[in-house]
């Protein structure tokens, strides 16, 4: 309805496959998934293990290719950005991932590893990379003094943040951030959540957040998207989808999920063992209470439920008439 008023998407992932090939074994991680990210959103990315999220976060920082489809940033496609400005794409997108000690190195110090992406970049150097190592330590609440201290002396929630200051050591405008609390304490994980919504209040950043954890995805993104299967199932505004969620699966996430802190691991309980998946039709039929012959024999498309709400679920209509909390 508003789409004119709506700032053209940041990042847009189209229509992307990928299939992992191990000896006799293909795996298809990604069927065909499309998301946006707009200027200054944060998206989540939920599913449970195995659902293709991680496989969407390589995609997009260049770190494994699509097989078909296409990455966009700024209009521009991803390869065009890797053969031509790879520099200012790797800028421009930057990663937080689940664990910030395995990411930095343990022989150099947190202020040597926050510096390191101004050094590569040649933003800064010596005596004024050290101040800006201050600067960015401050923001994301952490004593500068940690600069001097080795990632294996500190927290993980003080490792996490030093992580996030890297991160966002080159101004970014999207942090793609795979699990980036889930190996936290519960208080510790709500606490990082807050400093990336001041982070994208105070900065405008935007961000990819991936999360198995439903609740952690509600408390932070302004819209989400549901992966089951390597297919996205639902997306829309994160309320929308929480509220009147249209797909069983989502449905299954938000009723087995804690409420309302973020603390279980409910993706994780609830993985399908791989050989019940179906090869034609809705993916998750051999889960769903309300399959029917239709879910069995065609696979649904993703359609329009709601205002930005969609979902690929034969029965939506059905769903409709049940609400979620
Ligand atoms: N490099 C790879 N080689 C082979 N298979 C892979 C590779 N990367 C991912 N896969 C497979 O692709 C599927 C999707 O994996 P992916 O890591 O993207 O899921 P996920 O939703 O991020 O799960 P998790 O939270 O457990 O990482 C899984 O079956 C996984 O085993």
């Amino acid at each position: 309805m508003t789409k004119t008023a709506d700032p053209p998407p940041l990042l847009e992932v189209r229509d992307v496959h990928k299939t992992f090939t191990t000896g006799p074994r293909a795996v298809r991680a990604l069927r065909g998934v499309s998301l946006s990210v707009r200027p200054g959103e944060i998206v989540g990315l939920v599913g449970e293990s195995g659902s293709g999220k991680s496989t969407v976060a390589n995609l997009i920082l260049g770190l494994e290719h699509p097989d078909a489809g296409d990455i966009r940033y700024q209009d521009r496609a991803l390869p065009d950005w890797l053969a031509r400005s790879a520099r200012g794409y790797r800028g421009a997108v930057q990663a937080v991932f689940q664990d910030p000690v395995q990411a930095m190195d343990s022989r150099k110090t947190i202020g040597w590893s926050v510096a390191e992406p101004l050094v590569i970049h040649r933003v800064a150097r010596g005596a004024a990379a050290r101040e800006r190592v201050a600067d960015l330590l401050r923001s994301v609440h952490l004593d500068p003094a940690l600069a001097d201290r080795y990632p294996q002396q500190i927290s993980g929630g003080q490792a996490q943040r030093a992580g996030i200051a890297r991160a966002l050591a080159l101004e970014p405008a999207l942090l793609v951030c795979d699990e980036a609390v889930s190996a936290l304490d519960v208080s510790v994980q709500a606490q990082i959540l807050n400093l990336l919504l001041e982070i994208q209040d105070r900065l405008g950043t935007a961000m990819l957040f991936i999360s198995h954890a439903l609740p952690v995805v509600r408390h932070l993104a302004d819209s989400m998207v549901v992966m089951y299967a390597g297919t996205v199932v639902e997306q829309g505004p994160t309320e929308a989808v929480c509220q009147a969620a249209r797909h069983p699966y989502t449905r299954l996430l938000i009723s087995s999920s804690p409420h309302p802190a973020p603390d279980r691991k409910p993706g994780r309980a609830a993985t399908a063992p791989r050989e019940q998946m179906p090869v034609t039709g809705c993916r998750f039929a051999p889960r769903c209470p309300l399959a029917v012959d239709r879910c069995r024999a065609e696979d649904p498309v993703l359609r329009q439920v709601g205002t930005a709400h969609t979902t690929a679920c034969w029965r939506a209509e059905d769903l409709a008439t049940v609400t979620s909390r």
